[in-house]
């Protein structure tokens, strides 16, 4: 079981041991007493599980203060670049942008502290992502930044034209306009 550091405090790559033999294989996906012995003290209180077509980019979405979510992510089917944007004013990654191809076939997940803004593409024909929150959905508090913002500038690697995004994320704010209330 590995845990690689990315760079940005708290954000960590999960990659499990997986037993494979002649019926297929087990990993362990969560293990308290081994994510804590890493450092990484989390409550999951919610599990969440969303299914998407190739081109489908969900986010970028994050809840505001006492409601914000810790995540951690992984890709049941599929494949997806997972992406997330450090909102935490006191990080020395502060607004600056994380990608990683999460995938079925890699077993891998990305442990997503409270403070980022979270969304992700799906490289494959469907993907189904399923992933634990430590903070409860709260409608009232969610913020959200625009998929293709220039200042982000992100490379979601789906082919042009065929991005398929919500009303509701098409009208996602620019970083530069989010409120003092959406930083941590
Ligand atoms: C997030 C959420 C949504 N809902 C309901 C609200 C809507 O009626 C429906 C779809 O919600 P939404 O369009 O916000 O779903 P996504 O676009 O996949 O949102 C997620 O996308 C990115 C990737 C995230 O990291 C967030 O966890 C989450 O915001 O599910 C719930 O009932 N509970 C929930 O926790």
């Amino acid at each position: 079981m590995g845990f690689l550091q990315t760079g940005f405090p708290g954000l960590v790559v999960f990659e499990p041991n997986v037993f494979g033999d002649e019926r297929g294989y087990f990993f362990e996906s969560f293990n308290q007493q081994a994510f804590e012995k890493e450092g990484l003290f989390n409550t999951w209180v919610q599990d969440n599980q969303s299914s998407s077509t190739y081109g489908v980019i969900r986010g970028l979405h994050f809840q505001k203060g006492e409601h914000a979510q810790a995540k951690l992510v992984r890709c049941l089917s599929g494949k997806i670049l997972d992406v997330v944007v450090d909102l935490r004013k006191d990080s020395p990654t502060f607004k600056q942008v994380y990608a990683v191809e999460l995938a079925s076939e890699k077993k891998n997940a990305l442990l997503v502290p409270r403070g980022f803004a979270h969304g992700f593409s799906v490289l494959s024909e469907t993907a189904e992502v399923f992933y634990k929150c430590d903070n409860f959905y709260n409608k009232q508090s969610e913020g959200g930044l625009i998929y293709n913002d220039p200042t982000l500038n992100i490379d979601w690697r789906i082919e042009v034209g065929k991005e398929i995004v919500s009303g509701k994320d098409q009208l996602n704010s620019l970083l530069t306009d989010l409120g003092e209330d959406s930083f941590f």
